[in-house]
């Protein structure tokens, strides 16, 4: 293919400063690309701004709750409590806007060009911003991330996403979470410590598909025993204003019922309306995702796209890595590199939070010839001393025919931290035998990793 000498404003146009976009875009300039950015929102994207980060502070404070209620068996004297939501969103907030700062000085500071609005690609190389300014590029990169999935039924405008969920003015008294994923579990947590009445409402009776069913059950227990209700196989017919505030519900197979807030956590659709994919000529896939190859290129060859559009995993790292692979393929000097979407490990920031790295049980038979499982089932010592009566799980899943440990999954405090640890040992192949061979730190919930029987 002939090399193309046309001359473009910029070598790179990143549409979206999220997880993916900024670091597509700062490595793509430190490989010396003229880089371009467009944000219509705010810089930094969904995990900066109303994901992970404001969330994972969210769980910090909403733990507190436990801690205090714990703290008298360990001999603390604790007057009066109370809890200012005002002032812990307040200062998450405000701790978001500096992030928001630090990312876009980090951009500047490699030279990146941003642009504080919507872009659209309106011609083969062509960008248009929403001020009507024109521009053009070498490469174009979608970034655009993806939003709430809101389902249909009547007054499905009166709830809430998660992106609402952080600027809540009233911490509610009673609150309907639909979804069994991710975001509706760790929401449930949190609102369910600050002591809002909380119940999750799952069209289905499974939480958190895809993680170990052992690991899901334990969440279910010991969330019920928080006192956090589940209705599950149900849906909303309607959601109604209340003139004294608040909103009539009413699930599909319960009578009306009031609550002070509806949020729904029902999954997230890839951003790809009103982008000009259809005029570029890009491929979508079955789920409205832009559809690309392992290295994060479209069907169109200076096109490519990274992060939640893709729908591949949406989880920030990811969308990072394959940012990050982007501009080392395209900008670099050495080979091409794709991500590996193998073995990635994951968590869940629920009360207490799980995580997990490679094939669940169910999985590993299914693909396996012959399976071993062990497991650890235990309550920490914290749990003990404090009188909470709240068991960790731990499992294994190796390979039965060598010992490969081919799946880790947890529930307990600590789990994520832990298990950042553990993937690494299953990424690599590690046997159950290497594990035993580590001698363990004493006393951790982490030393059960290498006393598994
Ligand atoms: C509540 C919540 C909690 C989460 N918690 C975690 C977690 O704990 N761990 C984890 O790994 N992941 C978590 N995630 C997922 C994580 O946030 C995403 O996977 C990640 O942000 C995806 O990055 P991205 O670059 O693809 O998109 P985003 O970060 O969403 O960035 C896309 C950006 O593009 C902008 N944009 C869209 N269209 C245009 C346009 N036409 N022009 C200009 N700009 C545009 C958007 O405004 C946005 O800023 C969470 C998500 C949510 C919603
Ligand atoms: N800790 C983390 O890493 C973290 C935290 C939050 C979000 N995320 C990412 O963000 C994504 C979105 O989170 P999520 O919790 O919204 O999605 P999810 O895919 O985890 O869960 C969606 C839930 O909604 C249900 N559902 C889907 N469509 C529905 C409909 N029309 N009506 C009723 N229920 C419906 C599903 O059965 C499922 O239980 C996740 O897939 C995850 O990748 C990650």
């Amino acid at each position: 293919m002939a090399a193309d000498t046309t001359e473009y404003d910029f070598d790179l146009f990143t549409i979206g400063a999220g997880s993916g976009g900024v670091r597509a875009s700062r490595v793509a300039a430190a490989h010396g690309a003229r880089v371009a950015v467009a944000e219509e929102f705010r810089v930094g994207g969904t995990c900066v701004i109303r994901g992970c980060v404001p969330k994972k502070m969210l769980v910090y404070g909403a733990h507190f709750a436990e801690d205090l209620e714990d703290c008298a068996k360990f001999g603390w004297e604790i007057g009066e409590k109370s809890f200012d939501w005002i002032k812990l969103r307040d200062n998450v907030l405000n701790d978001v806007d500096r992030l928001e700062n630090a990312y876009t000085e980090t951009l500047e500071n490699h030279d990146v060009t941003i642009f504080r609005e919507r872009a659209e690609i309106t011609g083969g190389h062509e960008i248009t911003l929403a001020s009507g300014k024109v521009v053009t590029a070498r490469y174009i990169l979608i970034a655009t991330g993806a939003h709430p999935r809101m389902p249909t039924c009547e007054g499905a405008e009166h709830a809430i996403s998660s992106n609402e969920a952080f600027h809540l003015d009233a911490l509610p008294k009673r609150i309907l979470i639909a979804g069994g994923g991710y975001i509706a579990n760790e929401f449930a947590g949190i609102f369910n410590e600050f002591g809002s009445k909380v119940t999750i409402v799952n069209r289905s009776d499974v939480l958190l598909r895809g993680y170990d069913e052992s690991v899901r059950d334990r969440l279910l227990q010991i969330s019920t025993m928080k006192g956090i209700e589940f209705r599950f196989n149900t849906t909303f017919e309607y959601i109604r204003e209340c003139p004294d505030g608040g909103y009539f519900v009413k699930l599909s197979d319960r009578d009306e019922e009031h609550a002070d807030v509806v949020m729904f956590a029902t999954g997230r659709v890839p951003n790809v309306k009103g982008l000009g994919l259809d005029k570029a000529g890009v491929e979508l896939g079955e789920r409205g995702e832009i559809v690309v190859d392992r290295f994060s290129k479209t069907n169109i060859d200076h096109i490519y796209a990274v992060g939640d559009v893709t729908d591949r995993v949406q989880l920030t790292p990811v969308a990072i890595r394959e940012g990050q692979a982007f501009a080392d393929t395209v900008f670099g000097k050495g080979d091409p590199v794709a991500v590996d979407h193998g073995c990635i490990p994951s968590a869940v920031f629920s009360h207490p939070p799980i995580a997990s790295v490679g094939m669940t049980e169910g999985q590993a038979r299914n693909k396996l010839g012959t399976v071993k499982v062990y497991q650890a089932d235990f309550r920490p010592m914290k749990n003990v001393l404090a009188g909470r009566n709240e068991r960790s799980l731990m499992k294994m899943i190796c390979d039965g025919e060598n010992g490969k440990i081919v799946g880790i999954h947890m529930i307990a405090p600590e789990a994520p931290e832990m298990m950042q640890a553990a993937a690494i040992a299953v990424k690599a192949g590690l046997t159950k035998a290497d594990f035993d061979a580590t001698v363990a730190i004493h006393p951790t919930m982490a030393e059960e990793l290498v006393l598994m029987r």
